[in-house]
């Protein structure tokens, strides 16, 4: 029998977008596993599965209480996940019994807090919109990029700290994202890839909220139910071309998110957390 430990880990997610969460503070072993391992853990059908692996680390910030490590399924590090931040803010509130919780990102320090039981808001930060801080690999008018694919056509870029560019259509649900997102996340105007939405406004029901239906394709992931930093991308996207508020619903595969774009330009995302279960990881997917 191995003498080596099996490492504790969670399941977690947020509207479907699903998080393998292991815990650095406990076991450094989760602070050193290299894109491979990442991706064998990540693997649907050998591994547990999921869309990103999130890894909990002690803050290097003294105004952070903890720090969360982003790493997509294909083993690619990333500076946000919006989803993810909404469930590691839930586990740090659980564990120090406070309503709000400060968590340090590679894309900078979140300001989350609790509204229910399963519920939570973080200030995900200012949207940027220079073209340099997507990026983009030459000067271009963020809000009409000069690319298409099919049937999409002049998306508008925004960065959450990660880039995305946002198509909106007639329809998004008969967008073939299989088919298309893949060249457009290698895009050479993106590079380091991009993030890919398509989103069409919707009629809203009630005055100063907007509704927006959107479907995404993750860099790193594909195809996901739900993309926090993509949902808060299409409401800035709207609302910089004129189409929406300031805020909006926006409606993914696997639910709603509730979105406002601050005067101050930081973003609010609001949005249950979900955690699935515990297990521990074999020590065949750690060496
Ligand atoms: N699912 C996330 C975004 C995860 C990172 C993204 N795929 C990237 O590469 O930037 C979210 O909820 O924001």
């Amino acid at each position: 029998m191995s003498d080596i430990a099996a490492l504790p880990f969670r399941k977690m997610h947020g509207l479907g977008n699903d998080f393998v969460v292991l815990d650095g503070r406990a076991d450094s072993r989760a602070l050193a596993l290299d894109p491979s391992r990442i991706r064998a853990i990540a693997d649907r059908r050998a591994g547990i599965g999921c869309d990103q692996l999130i890894v909990v680390a002690p803050p290097t910030d003294r105004s952070a209480d903890v720090r969360m490590l982003i790493f997509n399924a294909d083993g690619s590090e990333v500076a946000a996940c919006g989803n993810a931040t909404r469930c590691v803010a839930w586990l740090a509130m659980a564990e120090s019994g406070q309503n709000s919780v400060v968590i340090e990102t590679r894309a900078g320090l979140l300001d989350a807090e609790s509204r229910g039981p399963s519920l939570v808001a973080v200030d995900m930060g200012p949207a940027r919109l220079d073209w340099r801080e997507i990026p983009l690999a030459q000067a271009e008018d963020t809000l009409h990029l000069g690319i298409s694919a099919g049937p999409l056509a002049d998306p508008v870029a925004v960065s959450m700290g990660n880039p995305h560019a946002v198509f909106f259509v007639e329809d998004a649900d008969s967008v073939d994202l299989e088919a298309l997102g893949p060249g457009l996340e290698h895009h050479p105007i993106f590079p380091e890839r991009s993030n890919i939405e398509v989103a069409t406004i919707l009629p809203a029901t009630e005055p100063g909220r907007g509704r927006i239906r959107m479907r995404v394709w993750e860099r790193g992931a594909g195809i996901t139910p739900a993309c926090g930093t993509g949902a808060c991308a299409t409401l800035v996207a709207a609302a910089r071309r004129g189409l929406t508020p300031r805020r909006a619903e926006l409606i993914l595969d696997g639910g709603s998110l509730e979105i406002e774009w601050l005067p101050d330009d930081h973003v609010l995302m609001t949005g249950p957390v979900a955690s699935s279960f515990t297990g521990l990881l074999d020590v065949s997917l750690l060496s």
